[in-house]
């Protein structure tokens, strides 16, 4: 029985069409679907038990998983593409995550030819398994600030890798506490008693016979982290060296060279290549953010079909709690917000692929774009998912908090992501230099790509919003133009205020909290402008661009009402325009509303996947939550476990306390 048939009734444009829409292309559409329901129809990827098992049958389990997901790719001879989707639905953090995420790329970014002719093979049959160990027990965000150390010995033409400190302890990585043979190491490099900047190093740590650590080698898993199951699959390490040698050709060398004599060679590759992989690893994050953020919204938006309360007259059934304004205020715009997502990280894939290829060929001017573009859209969508998923848990009321609604595992999985790959503080503040900069060139040098508006900035200070009636919000000029000028504006008025101060460093650590806001604004923009550009695609299917259109426009107007502080206090805006947008905006969510089911059944998520009780496709949440309550392991006896040893006592004792 589908208990959500009359919701699916409701819609008004074609699902199949718009399946295709988020996932691509009709390619990636067959693709995806084809590893999705490979995942879920295989009993090895079982799920349900995982936030109930503890950390060694846990981790066994993870394994076990990964082993079976090697053994599919091999045997089904899966492309990159399929694997990538396959790990998506297995859905379980592992160390082959980072062996792929970014080892691989580490040495397929900062190795040379010859170095990536010995190393890449061996990764990527898996005859090792690396890691990416940067961060320290006391330094992560400040990545100059490492300090483990690998000085160079002329004698022996090698580097000692040491831990001078406790401190220096490499802490965090993931991969690196059970499982991985080698790893990147960032360490300070010493050559003839000088510092050299922090580069990469590939150190083997366990041998590849019985997997024990080598010689000089202290190695292990850093303990268990924030909720049941979730991250804990993973076996984040730490890692002390006791003066490890390597040999001379283990350190990545695209950047610098060390020579057998000891001299140091600057390559023309800029410094900041040895932070690319983080490049990388931020746009798929982008990426990951938007499958977090749309399992969650789909969970609740069905649970909110399913869920009726009050508003019964004459016995007719309550009204469902989709239907409250209060509900569709809170859970459209984080729907809108996916869909925002998906198309902003299919740009950004294609932005850093046109920057790897550019790389790859020496030119490396767009880099400074790519990291801004990287870093501020890996902290905006992460950000906002994290709270996203937990708002969808309480869009679920009581029942959000029980594990079997998915939603506690997926918040405690997912919020990582808010420091992991730099902490979302930081990044923002990477953007605002980055902006800080663009402004203080306008001068002489065009600003192009994302920070193209910047070029209009004199005409986008005087010009204010033309907008007269709520109606006058469903324009894309309108609305682009609306978010230019905020962004414009907030920049120009850090930069001023910048300018004031002698020393600009002190002036930047003085303004931060305003520069990251203007860095927020800068993001904002470009999330709102790439989903309009999607709009201008052909998007085929009946009814499918217009249900996007109506989206866009809430995501668009929903983040205009939650700043309209910006947009007022730089003048934009006056309030009766705020107010109209936000008319507009109760409109929409009136449009949201019948396609609402179908807007989320476009995710073509498995029950596997979603994982989700009350996210189910049929809709059947009471029964089905009723059984489960009756498999916990509690429910096995009527009498529990210790009763007789630690409450019968307390019982009896109380027949005799009669003075309490
Ligand atoms: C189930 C089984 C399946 C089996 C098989 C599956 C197969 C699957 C195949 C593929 C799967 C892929 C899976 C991928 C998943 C990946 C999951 C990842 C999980 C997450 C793990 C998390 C890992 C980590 O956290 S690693 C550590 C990350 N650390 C950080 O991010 C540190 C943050 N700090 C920094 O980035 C920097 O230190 C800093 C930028 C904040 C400061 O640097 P600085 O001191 O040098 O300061 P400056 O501000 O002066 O910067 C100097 C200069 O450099 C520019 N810059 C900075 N960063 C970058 C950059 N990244 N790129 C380019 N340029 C950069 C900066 O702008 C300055 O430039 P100027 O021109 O102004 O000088
Ligand atoms: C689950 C998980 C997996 C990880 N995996 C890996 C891995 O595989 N490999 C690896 O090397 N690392 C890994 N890390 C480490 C991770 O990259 C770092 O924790 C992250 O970069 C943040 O650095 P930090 O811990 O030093 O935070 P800190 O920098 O100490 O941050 C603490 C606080 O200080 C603030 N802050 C710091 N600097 C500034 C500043 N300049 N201005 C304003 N505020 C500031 C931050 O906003 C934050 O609020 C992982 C971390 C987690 C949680």
């Amino acid at each position: 029985m589908d208990y959500l048939s009359d919701e699916r009734k409701k819609s008004d444009f074609d699902v199949e069409a718009m399946k295709v829409a988020w996932a691509g292309s009709i390619q990636e559409f067959q693709l995806s679907d084809r590893m999705a329901k490979l995942v879920a129809n295989d009993p090895v990827f079982e799920k349900f038990t995982r936030p109930m098992l503890g950390r060694k049958e846990l981790l066994k389990n993870t394994l076990r998983k990964s082993a079976h997901a090697w053994k599919l790719i091999i045997d089904l001879r899966l492309s990159e593409e399929e694997a990538k989707w396959l790990r998506l639905y297995v859905d379980e953090p592992a160390y082959t995550d980072l062996h792929w995420g970014m080892f691989i790329p580490a040495i397929e970014g900062q190795g040379t030819e010859e170095q990536k002719k010995k190393w890449l093979p061996l990764a990527k049959k898996m005859q090792i398994i690396g890691c990416y160990a940067q961060t320290e027990l006391g330094h992560g965000s400040n990545v100059q600030g490492l300090e483990t150390t690998a000085t160079f010995d002329t004698r022996t033409d090698e580097f000692i890798m040491h831990s001078p400190t406790l401190t220096s302890s490499k802490w965090w990585p993931g991969g690196l506490g059970k499982l991985s043979t080698h790893a990147v190491v960032y360490a300070r490099l010493i050559v003839g008693g000088q510092f050299h900047g922090v580069h990469g190093f590939i150190v083997q740590l366990r041998s590849l016979e019985d997997h024990s650590p080598l010689p000089g080698i202290t190695v292990g898993d850093i303990g268990l982290k924030f909720g049941n199951g979730a991250y804990n699959t993973m076996d984040n390490g730490v890692l002390r060296f006791d003066h490890v040698r390597i040999p001379r050709n283990q350190m990545l060398m695209r950047v610098s060279q060390v020579t057998k004599e000891g001299k140091i060679m600057q390559s023309d590759v800029p410094r900041q290549l040895i932070y690319g992989t983080m490049v990388y690893v931020r746009q798929t994050i982008v990426a990951d953010a938007s499958k977090a953020l749309s399992r969650a919204v789909c969970i609740a938006t069905r649970y909110s079909a399913v869920r009726r309360q009050f508003g019964s007259r004459d016995g007719g059934p309550e009204t469902q709690v989709i239907d409250y304004k209060t509900q569709q205020s809170r859970l459209f715009p984080l729907l809108a917000s996916a869909y925002a997502f998906r198309f902003v990280s299919e740009w950004l894939k294609s932005l850093y692929l046109d920057v790897k290829q550019r790389l790859e060929a020496n030119e490396f001017s767009t880099l400074p774009e790519a990291h801004a573009c990287t870093a501020g859209l890996k902290s905006l969508t992460t950000t906002a998912t994290a709270d996203g998923i937990e708002e969808c848990r309480k869009l679920c009321g009581g029942h959000g908090y029980l594990v079997s609604s998915g939603l506690p595992e997926l918040f405690a999985v997912y919020i990582p992501a808010c420091t992991y790959e730099g902490d979302n503080v930081v990044l923002m503040l990477q953007v605002a230099r980055f902006l800080v900069k663009t402004v203080s060139e306008l001068g002489h040098k065009k600003p192009v790509g994302t920070t193209a508006y910047m070029g209009r900035v004199a005409s986008l200070m005087q010009k204010n919003s033309a907008v007269q009636t709520a109606e006058g919000w469903l324009n894309p000029g309108a609305v682009v133009e609306a978010f230019e000028s905020r962004a414009a504006r907030m920049a120009v008025r850090c930069a001023q205020e910048l300018a004031k101060f002698g020393n600009p460093e002190e002036g930047f650590a003085e303004l931060a909290v305003d520069l990251v806001e203007v860095a927020v604004s800068h993001c904002q923009l470009i999330v709102v402008t790439k989903f309009f550009e999607k709009l201008q695609q052909d998007i085929p299917g009946k009814g499918v661009k217009e249900s996007l259109e109506v989206l866009c426009y809430v995501y668009a107007l929903f983040l205009l009402h939650k700043h309209q502080g910006d947009f007022l206090a730089t003048g934009y805006l006056t309030p009766k325009q705020a107010s109209l947008a936000n008319a507009q905006l109760r409109t929409l969510y009136s449009k949201v509303r019948p396609n609402a089911i179908a807007l989320v059944d476009s995710f073509s998520y498995t029950d596997h996947y979603l994982g989700s009780i009350l996210g189910r496709y049929d809709g059947n949440v009471y029964p089905k939550l009723y059984e489960a309550a009756w498999e916990d392991p509690l429910n096995d006896s009527d009498v529990i476990d210790g009763f007789h040893q630690y409450v019968q006592p307390i019982l009896k004792q109380r027949l005799h306390s009669a003075k309490l």
